[in-house]
């Protein structure tokens, strides 16, 4: 059975977000995911993931201006500054917390922009240095337009080929199972195919972005799929219950019980 990550920004939203460390303790984690830290200081969260014993496997940047719009820095032309200042912020939350997974927002931008383009790979390029020496992964993860309409980053084949051409150790894919299977299906194959290049895998139904085995793809398969292909990283629960958090839980049971 893989190993999960509880995201404590989709669920035990029951609670504040610095009880849901205890609270996904209490319900059997010992690692946690989540998307944005930063309007709480690192050294609170550390002190809750700490005294909950829980590790935090992954978090993303500071993603810029949401209210705004933005979706992330690092494909933003005009924005390079304020991307360097979110990964120097970044790296500071992860050596606070213990953390070795950064997710990298591209945010909104047209693939087909070479500017646009380009600005990518600088960005990420500056990114993979200052997060090397802090040894820290870095992820990118394609995500599908419904969610997030004109993000940059929307094809797995697109993130594989430019993971490729940066060549970087420390960028690997983010493999979020809900998105492949909005974007393109064919999970198995991609999971199988992409393996080596996998640093961090998500799952939620399809299309509810639920419990896991609540939508149109047996996400069982996909799990049993993930152990039989020898990933041993993480999986984070990137999903909302679809009612109460602890309610939902019963899917862990009937995937270690096989029904
Ligand atoms: O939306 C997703 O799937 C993510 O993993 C990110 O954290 C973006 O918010
Ligand atoms: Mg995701």
């Amino acid at each position: 059975m893989p190993h999960f990550a509880a995201n404590l920004s989709m669920m035990f939203t029951e609670h504040g977000f610095l009880d849901r460390f205890q609270a996904a303790a209490d319900a059997g984690f010992d690692a946690v995911e989540f998307q944005f830290p930063y309007e709480f200081r690192a050294a609170d969260i550390a002190a809750r993931s700490t005294a909950a014993g829980v590790e935090v496997v992954l978090f993303n940047l500071p993603p810029g201006d949401w209210e705004a719009g933005e979706r992330g820095l690092a494909a933003l032309p005009g924005r390079r500054a304020a991307f360097d200042q979110s990964v120097g912020t970044g790296l500071d939350y992860a050596a606070a917390l213990g953390t070795k997974r950064l997710h990298v927002m591209a945010g909104i931008g047209n693939p087909a922009d070479a500017a646009t383009d380009a600005a990518y790979v600088v960005s990420l390029n500056h990114a993979a240095d200052a997060a090397a020496e802090a040894g820290v992964m870095l992820m990118i993860e394609p995500i599908n337009g419904r969610d997030m309409p004109g993000y940059f980053l929307n094809d797995f084949d697109q993130a594989v080929a430019l993971i490729d051409r940066l060549g970087r150790p420390n960028i690997a894919l983010q493999f979020d199972i809900y998105h492949r299977q909005i974007l393109q299906g064919d999970v198995l194959s991609g999971l199988e195919q992409l393996l080596p290049v996998i640093g961090h895998v998500q799952i939620a139904s399809v299309p509810g972005r639920n419990e896991p085995g609540s939508g149109e793809l047996d996400d069982f398969l996909v799990l049993a799929a993930l152990d039989r292909l020898g990933y041993r990283g993480l999986v984070g629960c990137e999903y909302r219950p679809a009612g109460s958090t602890l309610a939902g839980l019963g899917w862990r049971e009937r995937l270690a019980s096989g029904s």
